[in-house]
Formats: C-alpha cells, structure tokens, sequence
C-alpha cells in the first residue's frame, strides 16, 4: 500500500515521539539468548509494526551475518512480520551473529558471494554485503572492488526482475577526506581515485551509481544510506575498526593505539539507532541518498579518554602510525534524516560504550569492570 509523503512523515513523526518499547517476553518469536544478552538495559525502541506498515514480507539482507546485518535480521525477525533471507559469505561475518535464528521457520541462511547471481522471490532487498573495516577491506582489494561493482549489479538485477525495493547501505567514505562540514548529501565528495581506500570508497561511489542507473533506466524502487561510522554489541573483537579495538585493548589490558595525529574526528552512532534508521528509509518514500549517524563528533584523543574513563579508568593510550588517507574529520548533517524519516539517533556514546563494553567483557571472559 503506497501512502503520501506528508502521511508517512506525520506517522513516523508520531510513533517517534510515542516511545513505546517492546515486550518480546511473552511473544512466541522469542529468539535464544545471545551472548550481548548481558542484562545490559537496551535502548527503547519502537515496534516494528509502527514503522513497518503493510504486512508481511520477504526480506532479503546481504552481509546478513556481519555486525549491522544482524541486528536488522534480529529487528525484522522479532514481530513475526516478515520471512528473512541471509545471503552472506562469512568473509567478516559468523554465523554464530545469527545462530538463534537458524531453525526458524521464517528465517532462511544461505553461504553466498554476492559476486555471483542470486535468485530468490523476495519483496525487500537489504544490500548490505561488503566488508566494512578498513584492515579487510584493504586485505584484498581487488575482491573489495567486485563485491562493490559486481555484488551490487547482481543484487540490482535480482531486485529488477523481482519487483523488489533496494536499499544501498553507503558510506560516509563516499565523501571521502572532506572539504565541507559537517557533510550534507549535496557536497560531492573528496576522494582519492588511486588510493588504498579507493577500492571501498570509489567501490560504494559506483554502486550508488549503479542503484541510481537501475533507478532511472529500469525504475526499479531504491534507497540509499549513506552510513557513518556505527559501533555496538557484536563488533567482531578484532575487527580492527577504533570503538571495538579501544574497547578490546582496554579489556585485555593493552595500550590504546591512538593513530596519529589524534585529532582526527569521527561521529558514531549506535547499532539500534542505525537498524531504526535503515528500516525507516526503506519504508518510507525517499530514494536518498540520506546521511544516517550521530551528529555527536569527538577526536580519536577524546574517543580513548571515554573509553578509560566509562570503560576501564586503568587503561592507557598511545600514539601510533596511521594510514594513508585516512579522512580529518567526518560529521553527518542529518536534517534529511530528521524531516524525510522522522528519525534521529538517540544513543550517546557515554550510553553506548558501556552497552558495547558488556558484551565485550563477556566475550572475552573479562568479568567485571578494570579498576
Ligand atoms: N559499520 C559502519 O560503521 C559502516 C559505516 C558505513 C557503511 N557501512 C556499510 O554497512 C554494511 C555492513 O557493515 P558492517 O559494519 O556490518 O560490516 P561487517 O563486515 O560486519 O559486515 C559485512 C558482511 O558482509 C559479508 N560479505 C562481505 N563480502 C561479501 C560478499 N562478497 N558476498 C557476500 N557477503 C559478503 C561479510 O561476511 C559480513 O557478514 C557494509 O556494506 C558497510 O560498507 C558500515
Ligand atoms: O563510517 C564510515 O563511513 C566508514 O567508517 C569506517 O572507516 P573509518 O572511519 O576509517 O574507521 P576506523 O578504522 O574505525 O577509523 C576511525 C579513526 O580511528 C583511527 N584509529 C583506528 C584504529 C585504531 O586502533 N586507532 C585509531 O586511532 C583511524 O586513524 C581513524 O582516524 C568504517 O570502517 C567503514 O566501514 C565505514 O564505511
């Protein structure tokens, strides 16, 4: 059922100041206790039915079993309002992300390349497949390339001959080492061509090219995320990206490694905000592309003194090499966020490190808070 903009908005808008938080004790779909199921109080969230407004789906989501992809499976799992499909290879994803699921009988895993055609009867195409840290991304970069340009073509043309609605997760990284901030959508970007980035950050430029292509020559429906830097549970512990290594060293009782010169920002929003941001641009009328993060921005210095003081007040930090062309500063401008999709984040990093911080500590078998 198609509704107008103006509803949509105003529908959003409300059931964003309502509030409600969900229930999922007593409903059938209860999933298995996970291992971020620290006791941890979890942000409040709307249900998936005030966002979600026809009924039932079939949902494909790529990169499933990654960091984001699982917690949007968990989101769109957990009303019994939608059939899931994970398409993943497992190159930084695990199954053990989605494990609780596996079984059901509204979910579905399969090991997939998205560099390969895909066919499945699907109504919502979640493209989130890619690898996302910049140590795998740059591990083999050729293959980050074609899982940008080939993954994207083929999940574009099972979407075309489907009928099915496409989101692009994008990046910030699209805006490369930027020139303007914060970052709206219109500024075009800052991006080295030839560098050890490109492969990922010229890789997610083409294939918002492709979608908008796919878009304008076949009208197929899409939507794109331009996502900034998003941190939470389920962070694989040697992913390598700042909030899980700051997080990780300081546990196991290591130096931070602050990449020089430290004064280098980044804005980061937590995984519950950006899984409601995601299914909100999907569902709503928008094709972006939409700047979805945390406008909150703090230096790499600042991130590491959070983490010792919220996280472990022993913990100490260094100053390391960094890496070619890694961005000065990065900040989303998310007025489109707000006034399209009635959305803004609601986690600070002060709430959000503790919450992360949990569930590191009981993967790594580190019991209580360092002192
Ligand atoms: N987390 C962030 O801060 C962030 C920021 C901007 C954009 N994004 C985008 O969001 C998406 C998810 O990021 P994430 O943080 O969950 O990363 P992640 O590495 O945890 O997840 C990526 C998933 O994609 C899978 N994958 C990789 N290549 C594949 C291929 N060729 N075929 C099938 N599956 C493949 C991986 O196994 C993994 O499960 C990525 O597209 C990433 O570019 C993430
Ligand atoms: O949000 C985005 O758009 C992009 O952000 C990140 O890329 P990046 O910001 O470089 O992520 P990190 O590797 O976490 O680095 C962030 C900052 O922390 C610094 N850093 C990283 C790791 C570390 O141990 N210490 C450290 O100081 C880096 O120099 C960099 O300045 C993600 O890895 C990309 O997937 C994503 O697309």
């Amino acid at each position: 059922m198609k509704i107008s903009m103006q509803s949509a908005h105003n529908l959003a808008l409300q059931s964003f100041t309502q509030q409600p938080s969900i229930d999922v004790s007593s409903s059938p779909m209860e999933p298995k206790a996970s291992p971020e199921d620290n006791g941890s109080a979890p942000p409040p969230r709307l249900p998936l039915s005030k966002i979600i407004k026809s009924a039932r789906k079939r949902i494909l989501i790529t990169g499933g079993a990654g960091f984001i992809g699982s917690h949007l499976v968990d989101r769109l799992m957990e009303d019994g309002l939608n059939e899931v499909i994970v398409a993943d290879n497992f190159f930084t994803g695990s199954k053990d992300n989605i494990r609780r699921w596996i079984g059901h009988p509204n979910f579905e895993l399969i090991r997939h390349d998205v560099t390969s055609p895909l066919l499945v009867e699907v109504d919502q195409i979640y493209h989130l497949a890619c690898p996302a840290s910049p140590i795998f991304y740059k591990y083999n970069p050729v293959k980050t390339t074609k899982t940008n340009v080939l993954g994207t073509l083929n999940m574009l043309g099972l979407a075309k001959r489907v009928r099915a609605r496409f989101l692009l997760t994008s990046t910030s990284e699209v805006y490369g080492d930027p020139l303007e901030h914060p970052q709206t959508e219109e500024y075009w970007g800052n991006v080295n061509p030839i560098g050890v980035r490109s492969c990922y950050d010229e890789g997610k430029r083409v294939a918002e090219t492709l979608a908008f292509d796919y878009h304008r020559q076949h009208g197929l429906e899409i939507r794109i995320a331009r996502i900034f830097n998003t941190y939470g549970p389920r962070m694989n512990i040697d992913d390598g990206r700042v909030v899980s290594n700051f997080i990780a060293q300081a546990l196991r009782g290591v130096e931070m490694t602050v990449q020089a010169p430290g004064t280098q920002t980044r804005s980061f929003c937590y995984v519950s905000d950006m899984v409601e941001g995601l299914i909100r641009l999907m569902e709503g009328n928008d094709t972006g592309p939409i700047n979805l993060g945390n406008p909150g921005e703090f230096t790499m210095v600042e991130l590491a003194e959070s983490v010792k003081e919220l996280v472990a007040p022993s913990a100490t930090w260094k100053m390391v090499d960094n890496t070619p062309d890694d961005p000065r500063k990065r900040k989303p401008d998310i007025t489109k966020a707000k006034s399209i999709l009635g959305w803004e984040p609601k986690v600070t990093l002060r709430d959000g490190l503790p919450l992360m911080a949990a569930d590191f500590r009981e993967r790594l078998g580190v019991a209580t808070k360092q002192q």
